[in-house]
C-alpha cells in the first residue's frame, strides 16, 4: 500500500504539530504523500520553518470563541473562508484518508472527509478527549489514544493506545556532558530546564522569576535554560542577568533535544507532547498545568504523572516561590529521588508510537482498497 494521499490536520499548537510532523515524515519514507493542514498562527510557522521536505497548507480558521463572545462574527467569517479553502484543498489534493491530531484546525477537514466518505482517523493526545474528538469519534475508523487513561465513549475495537509520536530531532541523543558543553554550560552544575509548552507560559515565567531571589545562595551550583514565549522574554532575561545567574533565555527554540539532554529537572506545563518528551528523556519534573485548558485536561494529564510518582504537580493558583524552591531543592539534592522519578517517567514512554500510527493508517487504507 504505497502512494496514498494523506491529509494531516495538526496545526494550531506545537503539541499537535510536532506529532503530526513525525508521522508525516514516516509516511513519506513509506512512499505516501502527506499534506499537513496548519493554522495561520505564528507557532505553526515557527514549527514548520525548517521542514522544507514537508508539504503544508494553512486554513484561515480560529478556535471556537463561545456563543456570547464579541469575536463570534469574525469566527463565522473565518469559518466560511476556511470552508472554501478546505474544499479547494480536497479538490486538488484528493485525500485518500484524513489523519487528524485534534484542535480547531481538524474540524473542517474531518467534516469534508466525512462528506466525501473517506476514512477518518483521530489522534487524541490528552487524558481527556477534546471537542473535535468527541464530535467526530463515532464517524472515525479508529481513535488513537496518546494516553491509555483517556476515557472516550466509543466501541472498544475502535480505540487503540498508540502513545504520542516523538519528532525525529528528539530521537537523536547526546550525552549530558556533551549537550551541556555544546551550549556553554558546565556539566558539573545542575541544569533546570523551564518552559511553558509551545507558546510559553506567563504564569510559570512569573513564578520562576519570583523564586530566583530566594535561590541566590545556590547560584554557583545552578544553571538555567528558560524558554519564555514571546511576551516575557526581555523581562526574564533581565532578571537572570541582574541576579547574576548562569542562564540561557530564549523566546522559542528548535534545540529541544540538546536542552532535554542537558537537563536535571524540568519545570513545565502539562501538555501531552511535552510529557511524552519528558518521558523519552527520563527526567524528573515539576508540572504546573495551564489552569484554563479545556475540561482541565492538563491537570488530568499531570495527575497521571503525579500518581505514578514521576512528577510533582502544583496548581498555578496555589504554588508559591517558597514551595517551588523547596520542591526543586528536594529533587536536586536527593539524587536517588531524581533518578527514581526519571526512571518511572522513562518506563511510561511508548517508543513505537510513530510506527504504530503509520501501521494503522496503512491497515485502514488497505481495508478501503479491498472494499472497492
Ligand atoms: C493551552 C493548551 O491547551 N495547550 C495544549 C497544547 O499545548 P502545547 O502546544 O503547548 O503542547 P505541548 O506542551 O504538549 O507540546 C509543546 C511542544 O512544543 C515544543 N517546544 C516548546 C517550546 C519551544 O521553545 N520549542 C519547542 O519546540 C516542545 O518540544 C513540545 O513538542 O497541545 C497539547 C497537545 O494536545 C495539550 O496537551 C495542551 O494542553
Amino acid at each position: 500500500m504505497k502512494g496514498c494521499n494523506i491529509l494531516i490536520p495538526c496545526g494550531g499548537t506545537g503539541g499537535h504539530l510536532f506529532p503530526g510532523i513525525a508521522v508525516a515524515e514516516k509516511l513519506m519514507e513509506r512512499g505516501h504523500k502527506p499534506l499537513l493542514v496548519l493554522s495561520e498562527k505564528q507557532v505553526d510557522r515557527e514549527a514548520i520553518k525548517n521542514k522544507n521536505n514537508l508539504d503544508w497548507r494553512s486554513l484561515p480558521v480560529v478556535g471556537w470563541p463561545g456563543f456570547f463572545s464579541k469575536d463570534i462574527f469574525s469566527f463565522s467569517l473565518k469559518l466560511f473562508q476556511g470552508y472554501k479553502t478546505c474544499r479547494c484543498l480536497f479538490l486538488n489534493f484528493k485525500p485518500d484518508l484524513v489523519l487528524a491530531f485534534g484542535g480547531f484546525i481538524s474540524a473542517l477537514p474531518l467534516f469534508l472527509g466525512l462528506k466525501k466518505k473517506i476514512p477518518l482517523i483521530l489522534h487524541e493526545a490528552n487524558a481527556t478527549a477534546g471537542l473535535v474528538t468527541k464530535l467526530f469519534s463515532r464517524f472515525a475508523q479508529y481513535v488513537l489514544l496518546g494516553m491509555k487513561e483517556c476515557e472516550i465513549d466509543i466501541s472498544p475495537g475502535k480505540k487503540i493506545f498508540t502513545g504520542i509520536p516523538l519528532r525525529r530531532e528528539l530521537t537523536i541523543r547526546k550525552s549530558r556532558e556533551e549537550a551541556c558543553r555544546s551550549i556553554g554550560f558546565d556539566p558539573l552544575l545542575k541544569t533546570i530546564f523551564i518552559f511553558g509548552g509551545s507558546q510559553g507560559a506567563q504564569g510559570i515565567n512569573r513564578l520562576v522569576v519570583e523564586t530566583l531571589p530566594y535561590m541566590v545562595k545556590r547560584k554557583d551550583q545552578l544553571q538555567f535554560i528558560h524558554l519564555t514565549g514571546p511576551k516575557d522574554y526581555d523581562e526574564c532575561l533581565r532578571i537572570y542577568n541582574d541576579l547574576g545567574y548562569k542562564a540561557l533565555v530564549e523566546s522559542f527554540s528548535h534545540r529541544m533535544a540538546v536542552y532535554y539532554s542537558s537537563a536535571d529537572l524540568v519545570i513545565s506545563r502539562a501538555g501531552a507532547t511535552t510529557l511524552t518528551e519528558i518521558c523519552a528523556y527520563g527526567l524528573p519534573s515539576i508540572l504546573i498545568p495551564y489552569p484554563y485548558a479545556a475540561n482541565d485536561h492538563q491537570v488530568k494529564n499531570a495527575q497521571i504523572f503525579q500518581k505514578a510518582k514521576a512528577a510533582f504537580l502544583f496548581e498555578e493558583s496555589k504554588v508559591s516561590p517558597e514551595l517551588l524552591l523547596d520542591t526543586l531543592s528536594q529533587i536536586l539534592d536527593d539524587s536517588q529521588l531524581a533518578k527514581k522519578m526519571g526512571t518511572i517517567a522513562q518506563q511510561m514512554f511508548k517508543a513505537d508510537s510513530t510506527d504504530k500510527i503509520v501501521e494503522i493508517v496503512e491497515r485502514c487504507l488497505s481495508q478501503r482498497t479491498k472494499s472497492f
